[in-house]
């Protein structure tokens, strides 16, 4: 699957329809935490947490369970306001962020999308109803969900029931919506819980082709073999930062044991 030139043809077609004056380029912070501080109660899961994420990187958050990752991403996104602190997506606070196309989101829970009776290039469709209005789609607009599906390697399933897809295919039209609504950044939150091994890899890969071609890819991730096969960068968490820096110095660091305690050497595996 030539996911690489067909990721190229995508990302080339959202640059150049130019639809947000405020793109982020190179160098430019997606996503900003600056001392960030969070509970649900009177204690803390997330904790004077400082993290900028610029666009184009591969950033994964890995941390044990219950260990503040997916509040995280929910302050990231705007979903939780913090405490103490300040979220900013894009430049804008996380909470008052109103650019909503400009971000994929695609949950571990795919198979939420189960019991719904559509196909997948209607899943697809639906990534473009930010940029019409939810009136109709024109052909330019049908040609981007064409190529989105082309670039997850979904064409040949286009016309079939999202309910009758593996995992691993589920995801992929979850990515292709994203793509559809020329999102800058992909956030993904365990996105292989329940794919197939073999799935898996194919699906890093179209990741780290995505990311080659300019979208920043933010990975919440309990695998850490995935972690140091794809990210280049790799965010320890346990409600506080235990790392941040390349993933081949986290791979040397002690900040595993340090976060994860005595399941470094469950979760650690033997990568
Ligand atoms: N809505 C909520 N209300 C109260 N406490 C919550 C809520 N959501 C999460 N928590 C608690 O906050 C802490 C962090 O949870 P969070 O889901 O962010 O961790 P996580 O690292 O994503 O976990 P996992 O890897 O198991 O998905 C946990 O102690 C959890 O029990």
């Amino acid at each position: 699957m030539t996911t690489g030139e067909n990721a190229g043809r995508v990302v080339a077609e959202r640059n150049g329809q130019g639809t947000s004056p405020g793109a982020a380029g190179e160098g430019d912070a997606v996503i900003e935490l600056s001392d960030v501080t969070f509970g649900y109660t009177a204690a803390p899961v997330i904790e004077d947490v400082d993290l900028a994420v610029e666009a184009g990187e591969y950033v994964a958050v890995v941390g044990p369970n219950g260990s503040g990752k997916s509040t995280l991403m929910k302050l990231m996104l705007g979903l939780l306001r913090p405490d103490e602190g300040e979220a900013r997506l894009f430049g804008e606070p996380s909470h008052a962020f109103d650019d909503g196309e400009r971000v994929g989101y695609v949950s571990q829970h795919a198979s939420a999308a189960k019991e719904m009776p559509i196909t997948v290039r209607e899943v697809v469709k639906m990534g473009r109803f930010p940029h019409v209005g939810f009136g109709r789609l024109s052909s330019d607009d049908w040609a981007v969900v064409d190529e989105a599906l082309a670039t997850v390697g979904m064409s040949a399933f286009a016309d079939r029931r999202i309910t009758r897809l593996s995992g691993g295919q589920r995801q992929r039209a979850f990515i292709a919506r994203s793509l559809a609504g020329e999102a800058d950044l992909l956030v993904l939150d365990e996105p292989t819980v329940g794919v197939d091994a073999e799935s898996v890899e194919a699906f890093y890969d179209l990741l780290e082709s995505l990311n080659d071609d300019g979208i920043t890819v933010l990975l919440i991730e309990h695998d850490l073999g995935a972690v140091v096969d794809h990210a280049d960068r790799v965010v320890c968490l346990n409600r506080e930062v235990y790392f941040d820096g390349p993933t081949d110095e986290f791979v040397g660091s002690d900040a595993l044991a340090r976060a994860f305690g005595a399941a470094a050497g469950v979760l650690g595996g033997d990568r």
